[in-house]
């Protein structure tokens, strides 16, 4: 774990930012028809510099020998501005850099495109989604795809940082720029060049595609009101000291007002938001959505798919149970056939066990099973097999040989079902299912078998021949190990975990008991996982799904979170918001924890902007009311030294304290998970007071040193 981390680390830090690029950017975006939308803090800065500089432009406009004074508060306007600007381009440019290493693996190579005579060597940007590639050892995947033929382990350790090859055959997922180690394998790729993951969060970090989120945008509107109540504070004191004779300073008018809107938050605010698509990405979990990252935060109901989530999921068969009469062979046969065209992992299972076993049906009968008419399984349905077709109608009676070895009971029935041309289906299924659809001899028996496997945490499968259960198979799944310790953490932050699975309900509790799990959804078809999510989204909750099957598809596209496995169905990884490319379930804390500490960040930077300001009230107000009443000198509480230096080392400091922040709003603010409200009460104190005092200080000691430098000779 540790070892991947570091991976992950190392990769993020070779990103490679170009400063050129963020200094045009960040020039770029000083245009005012960028920023009217795109920050309206900024604007009003702005416009504040450009109306100084056009009543330097006007003469006479400027009181005489306030030249310098006005020209340097339109400087410093205009570097604050910059320094916003800076701060966005530079945390949106270190996030595409990130995003960008990740992309640097699906680079462009030779690839071998399979043709109707043999294979053709094409560049890889010229495949179109449909084209078939052959890999073989040695070879680099070159775009996202699925297997369509053989099998071969796989190298993705590049994208996952997990050492251990994986195993790919039929239907599962590849990812460009992994690699073949062993065997061969035909593939179809599935994503547009362009049009990879990796692009499309690429998409998201520009500015101009992130839609922003519910909590970015009523702290926009609030900052909007909070500014505009500003500029009718400092409107109206203007025209009143103004109509009462007296002229009040222009410069020193819109200092004010700069100083009194949240300028911090308002410069951070951007760049607060792309920074943590950056730390995700270095982390390994893919991002597809801003929104959702800003959402983990306030999540509070995680709900989790059991098989391939809570356990490892490669659920495989261990064990045939005989009911009424039948042998295990005859189950173990049944299963064969029942599985024989059944692509999951499970059927694959079965077939195996089965093979291993020695309980293969014999030619005869294999051969209709070869032709026979596939019922495949879904998720709707939560059952699969065949129907026989018979591949010669009628057969007569002497087609008929008696048969004799393992599974012969089940044999000779189907063989006489052949004579007779009668319809004939071997099934195996969900309990639930195969018993609304087949009759058990004994139900006390059926019910007792599948009663004791389940509370074991196991699958039990019924088999059925036409309307007759025959038995049983018993699938293993394994609880992912340290699940435990790792849920606990999710349920110390005060979330709600709930699991929810197709499978049923005694197998369910079993697996949710092991994993301490106390909510749980059984026999959940996918729409039910889909209904789950929006009926806690309708009680107010912020759902966040952690699933990796096709059956979990709906679900992530609904959650206000959707983390889909790397590992599993390319379904899943379309529908979901964010990918954990490590295929660690438990991860979903990280993304949690991730979100949490975006809005303490935000709200630190906030209350440390706005308590900010209050100092500033000291600092300009004063020598604004001096041209009125002298006595308002006894409001000079730090003796700045006049007018002009109290006003311009309020502006300098007003405009630094931006850049000195753009670290804790990339980092992060310091954040524990377990107990958010403790956090917010310190990050308040320290925020708030802290943001109170620094003020008095930092104007004073700036105002010393323009004291020093202008005044002194
Ligand atoms: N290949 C198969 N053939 C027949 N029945 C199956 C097969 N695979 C699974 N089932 C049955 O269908 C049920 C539902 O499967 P599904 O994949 O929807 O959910 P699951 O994998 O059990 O749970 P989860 O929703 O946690 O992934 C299973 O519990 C099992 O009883
Ligand atoms: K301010
Ligand atoms: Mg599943």
């Amino acid at each position: 774990m540790g070892d991947e981390r570091a991976r992950w680390a190392t990769m993020g830090n070779h990103v490679r930012l170009s400063w050129g690029h963020v200094l045009v950017e960040s020039i770029r975006r000083l245009s005012p028809g960028y920023l009217i939308s795109a920050n309206p803090i900024m604007f009003t800065v702005e416009l504040g510099a450009l109306l100084l500089v056009a009543l330097l432009a006007v003469p006479g406009a400027v009181p005489p020998r306030m030249e310098f004074f006005y020209a340097s508060i339109a400087a410093i306007l205009v570097v604050t501005v910059w320094f916003s600007t800076f701060s966005e381009s530079f945390s949106e440019l270190q996030a595409k850099a990130r995003v960008d290493s990740l992309r640097a693996l699906e680079k462009e190579i030779i690839a071998h495109r399979v043709t109707d005579v043999g294979t053709e060597d094409v560049r890889s940007s010229v495949l179109r989604p449909g084209d078939r590639v052959k890999l073989s050892p040695g070879d680099f995947v070159p775009r996202d795809g699925f297997v369509v033929e053989g099998a071969a382990f796989v190298d993705e350790s590049m994208l996952t940082g997990e050492s251990e090859p994986a195993f790919k055959s039929k239907d599962d997922h590849v990812l460009g720029g992994t690699k073949v180690i062993s065997g061969s394998l035909i593939v179809e790729i599935s994503a547009e060049a362009g049009k990879g993951f990796v692009d499309r969060m690429m998409d998201m970090v520009s500015s101009a595609r992130r839609p922003r989120t519910q909590s970015e945008i009523s702290l926009s509107i609030l900052l909007g009101v909070l500014s505009m109540i500003f500029i009718i504070i400092v409107g109206s004191l203007y025209f009143t000291l103004y109509f009462m004779g007296y002229r009040p300073d222009v410069a020193m008018s819109v200092s004010l007002l700069v100083a009194l809107m949240p300028t911090t938050i308002g410069g951070l605010l951007p760049a607060i938001g792309i920074a943590g698509v950056s730390r995700l990405a270095k982390d390994g979990i893919v991002a597809k959505s801003g929104r959702a990252i800003e959402a983990s935060g306030d999540t509070d109901v995680v709900i989790l798919d059991k098989t391939g989530t809570v356990t490892e999921g490669n659920r495989s068969a261990v064990e045939f149970v005989p009911f009424n009469g039948y042998t295990e062979a005859d189950v173990g046969v049944a299963s064969f056939m029942a599985s024989m065209n059944d692509s999951t992992k499970e059927g694959r299972s079965i077939v195996e066990l089965a093979e291993s076993k020695g309980y293969v049906p014999p030619s005869p009968l294999m051969d209709e099973v070869l032709v026979s008419r596939r019922i495949e399984f879904s998720a709707e349905t939560r059952y699969s097999g065949i129907e026989f077709i018979w591949s010669r109608k009628p057969y007569g009676p002497r087609d008929f040989q008696r048969f004799s070895g393992p599974g012969e009971r089940v044999v000779n029935r189907l063989l006489e079902m052949r004579v007779r041309g009668e319809g004939a289906r071997v099934i195996k299924g969900s309990v639930d299912v195969i018993l609304g659809m087949a009759r058990p001899g004994n139900p006390g028996d059926v019910e007792r078998a599948v009663r004791e496997v389940s509370s074991r945490g196991e699958t039990p499968l019924l088999v059925a021949v036409n309307d007759e259960v025959i038995g049983m198979v018993v699938l293993k799944d394994r609880v992912k190990p340290g699940i435990r310790e790792r849920l606990r953490e999710l349920s110390d932050m005060g979330l709600k975990i709930v699991m929810i699975t197709g499978d049923n309900p005694l197998t369910a509790r079993a697996i949710a008991e092991d994993a301490g799990i106390r909510s749980v959804i059984a026999r959940a078809r996918p729409e039910d996982k889909l209904k789950a999510v929006e009926e806690e989204q309708s009680l107010g909750h912020i759902v966040g799904v952690v699933g990796d099957g096709t059956n979990d598809a709906p679900a992530l596209a609904k959650a206000d979170v959707g983390l889909a496995m790397n590992s599993g169905t390319a379904a899943a990884k379309d529908a979901a918001n964010m990918i954990d490319l490590e295929s660690d379930p438990s991860r979903i804390i990280k993304v949690i924890q991730l979100g949490k500490q975006l809005l303490t960040t935000r709200g630190s930077i906030t209350t440390f902007s706005i308590a900010n300001d209050v100092a500033k009230y000291f600092t300009i107000l004063p020598m604004m009311l001096l041209a009125v009443d002298p006595r308002a000198a006894a409001l000079n509480v730090l003796h700045l030294y006049n007018p002009e230096t109290a006003v311009l080392a309020t502006m300098i400091f007003n405009a630094i304290i931006i850049p000195a922040l753009i670290p804790l709003a990339l980092r992060g603010a310091g954040f524990s998970a377990a107990s958010p409200r403790r956090m917010l009460v310190r990050n308040v104190l320290i925020y708030g007071l802290g943001g109170a005092a620094l003020p008095f200080v930092a104007i004073k000691a700036i105002d010393y040193l323009l004291y020093l430098l202008l005044f002194v000779r």
